[in-house]
Formats: C-alpha cells, structure tokens, sequence
C-alpha cells in the first residue's frame, strides 16, 4: 500500500507576536573534524534566517571541530554544543562511504533535552522555504522523508542487487520467498523531526552496542530504532538530488523547501561539476543557489538588528512566536486532505 504521506501545501505559516511563552524548539546539526563541512553550517544558518525561522540552530560539535571553526559559528548566531563521539560495535563492516562511522556520534542530540522538540538537519543541507510548522506535527513520532535505493553507494544492498526502491515499489516485485517481507518503509537520517528524551537516548546507546553496524550506519540504526514510529514526509521537506535523474516524475522544484546536497560531487562547498549528474542544470541552479544564500552579507548575524525585531530569523532567534498550529495552517490552506500517515509498520 503506497504510504500516505503528512500532506502538506503550505507556502507559510501564519505568525502572530505574543507574549506567551512557546515550548523550547531548535533546529539541530551536526558538525565532525577540521574540514570544509563548517562551510554547510554557516550556509544553513543564514539560510534559517532568510527564511525568517523563530528558531535557533544548534550545532553539536565532535571535539575535533577546531577553535576557529566554532567561532565562526557562534559569529553567526549558531549556540554550539561539544559532544562526544559514539562508536558502533567493532566489526568489520564495509560502510557505503568509510567516513560514515563518525555519524554515529550524531545520535547524542537526543540528550538535549533543554529542548523538547528539535528539528535535526545535515550540514549538507540547505532550507529554501520556512519549515517552522513541522515544529506543530503531533508528538510522538519521527517525522522524515524516504529515501531512495537506485544510487551505486547502495550497491551492496539486496534491494538494489534486484533494482528494487521503495519510491517506485511496481516496478520490481519482491521476491518474499527469497528475501522475505517487504522492508518496512525506509527514511533518510539527513533530516528528521524528533524529541529529545534521556530514556530513550540510554536505550538507543544500549541498543546500537547490540546492534551489528552495516552499509548506512547510523541511517539503518535509526530507521530499525524507529521503524514503528516512523511517518513520511513530503520529499519537498528533504529532496535527496539523486531524485532528480532517479524520480524526476516526484519533483516539483517550485515546491520543495528543503534541499539535501547528498549525491556525490554535490557539496556546494567544493562543486565542480565534474562528477556524474553534476552537469545537469538543476543541479547547477541549486548549488548556485546555495552559493547565494551564502555570500549574502545581510544575513549574516547580527545581534542587534535580531534584539530589535524580538528575535526569530534563525540562530540566536527565540522569539516570542506562537506560529498557527500545523493543523490549523493546513486548514488555512485549503489542504482538506491532511492525513496521517499510518505507522510504518
Ligand atoms: O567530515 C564530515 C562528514 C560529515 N559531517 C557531518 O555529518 C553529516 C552526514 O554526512 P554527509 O552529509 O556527508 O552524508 P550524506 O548525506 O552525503 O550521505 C554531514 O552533513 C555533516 O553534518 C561532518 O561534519 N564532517
Ligand atoms: O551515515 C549514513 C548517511 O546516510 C545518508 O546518506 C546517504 C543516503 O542519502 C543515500 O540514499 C544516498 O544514496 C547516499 O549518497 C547518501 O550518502 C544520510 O544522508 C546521511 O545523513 C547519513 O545518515
Ligand atoms: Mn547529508
């Protein structure tokens, strides 16, 4: 049965200034090493702020990302927070990419729970439209957006051995007498919405320790850990570009608000159009695009320009916003159709 997907339609959210007080929420990513990956943060900050999020950006620091770095980013509103690393079992699996045993460490942004509800991003990511309403999704599940199988970095996987995905489920059957059930529905850990919780971060650690690692690392983990409180979002909420030459027939440019620089060579921080697909022009426009949000001076912090508008507008935001509920902001769009999706069971 095609999963039923939380719809949504909405351009924007109605805000309305009071004085209440709202519960904490952040947005999250993760930043590991002395690279160049510092550069997708401070992309994602100014790109939170030029779409006039009410929320700050926390970035969770392995204690290898340097003095410097941090600087910048506190520079630019983000509130960082050192973490220590989280390794998997020791095994010899093989990773899709090697580097991936470091983003086991992301796990430990379920102990901040000064927050009780937290929108995690990768750095490789950037937010072209205002997702502030995903803050109002009803709590109690993990909210994320399916990914795809067709890229070679699955290639060791049985679903792409029989070219298999679950975005296009008709077109290859699966054989249950030789792999068994269906997978259950499978998300993309570059983007989730969650709530923190110290009972659950000592069993997820508890649990990883019992766990054997394999291709995706933390992103099977994750998608085992939550399989039953998993409800898909709309891929306008975390496009994964491979979907532009794997998809295509899912995509509505104009409509997504979240773009995921995942597929190889895509990182606008190092692009050079010379990997596979990164010729194409939708891939140029939106690493131009990124490059936009990143050169623009005026969205760089600026405390008191932020003090004087009472906040909001991304990384050191915390306004005093009551944002129209989710439901509401649907209802007010005319999405009649909002469903929830049933449990991935
Ligand atoms: O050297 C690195 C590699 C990864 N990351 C963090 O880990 C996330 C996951 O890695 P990546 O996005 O490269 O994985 P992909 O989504 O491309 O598979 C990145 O977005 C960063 O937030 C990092 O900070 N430094
Ligand atoms: O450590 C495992 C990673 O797995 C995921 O990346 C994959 C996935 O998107 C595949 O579908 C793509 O084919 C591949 O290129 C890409 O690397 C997450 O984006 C990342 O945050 C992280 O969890
Ligand atoms: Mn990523």
């Amino acid at each position: 049965m095609a999963p039923e997907i939380v719809k949504s339609g909405v351009d924007s959210v109605g805000f309305t200034k009071t004085p209440l007080s709202q519960p904490s929420r952040a947005f999250v990513t993760f930043l590991a090493g002395n690279g160049d990956y510092v550069k997708g943060v401070v992309g994602l900050i100014k790109g939170l702020r030029k779409v006039k999020s009410a929320y700050p950006l926390v970035v969770a620091v392995l204690p290898d990302v340097p003095e410097d770095h941090r600087e910048i980013l506190v520079s630019q509103g983000c509130i960082v927070r050192e973490i220590e690393p989280i390794y998997p079992p020791q095994n010899n699996t093989q990773f899709a990419h090697a580097y991936y045993v470091i983003n086991y460490s992301k796990l430990r942004i379920w102990e901040l729970v000064e927050y009780e509800k937290l929108i995690y991003l990768d750095g490789d990511i950037q937010v072209f439209k205002n997702i502030d309403h995903l803050f109002d999704l009803p709590n109690g599940y993990f909210y994320a957006v399916m990914d795809c199988f067709c890229e070679a970095s699955w290639s060791k996987t049985p679903q792409y051995k029989i070219g298999y995905c679950q975005q296009c489920p008709e077109k290859v059957q699966w054989p249950t007498a030789e792999l068994g059930p269906l997978p259950s529905l499978y998300f993309n850990a570059g983007f989730f919405v969650y709530e923190p919780s110290i009972p659950t971060y000592h069993d997820i650690l508890k649990k990883l320790q019992e766990t054997p690692p394999t291709s995706f690392a933390e992103q099977d983990f994750l998608n085992m850990y939550f399989k039953d409180k998993f409800k898909p979002l709309p891929i306008d909420y975390n496009l994964v570009l491979a979907f532009l030459w794997r998809h295509p027939e899912k995509v509505d440019l104009n409509k997504v608000r979240v773009v995921h620089y995942c597929a190889a060579g895509s990182k606008p921080w190092r692009f050079t159009g010379k990997e596979e697909n990164m010729e194409r022009e939708d891939i140029k426009m939106l690493v131009k695009m990124w490059w936009d949000v990143y050169n623009d001076t005026s969205l760089d912090y600026n405390p008191a320009a932020e003090a004087a508008s009472g906040g909001g507008g991304g990384g050191g935001g915390g306004g005093v916003m009551k944002p129209v509920s989710f439901r509401e902001a649907l209802s007010k769009a005319g999405v009649v159709n909002y469903v929830t999706a049933p449990s991935a069971a």
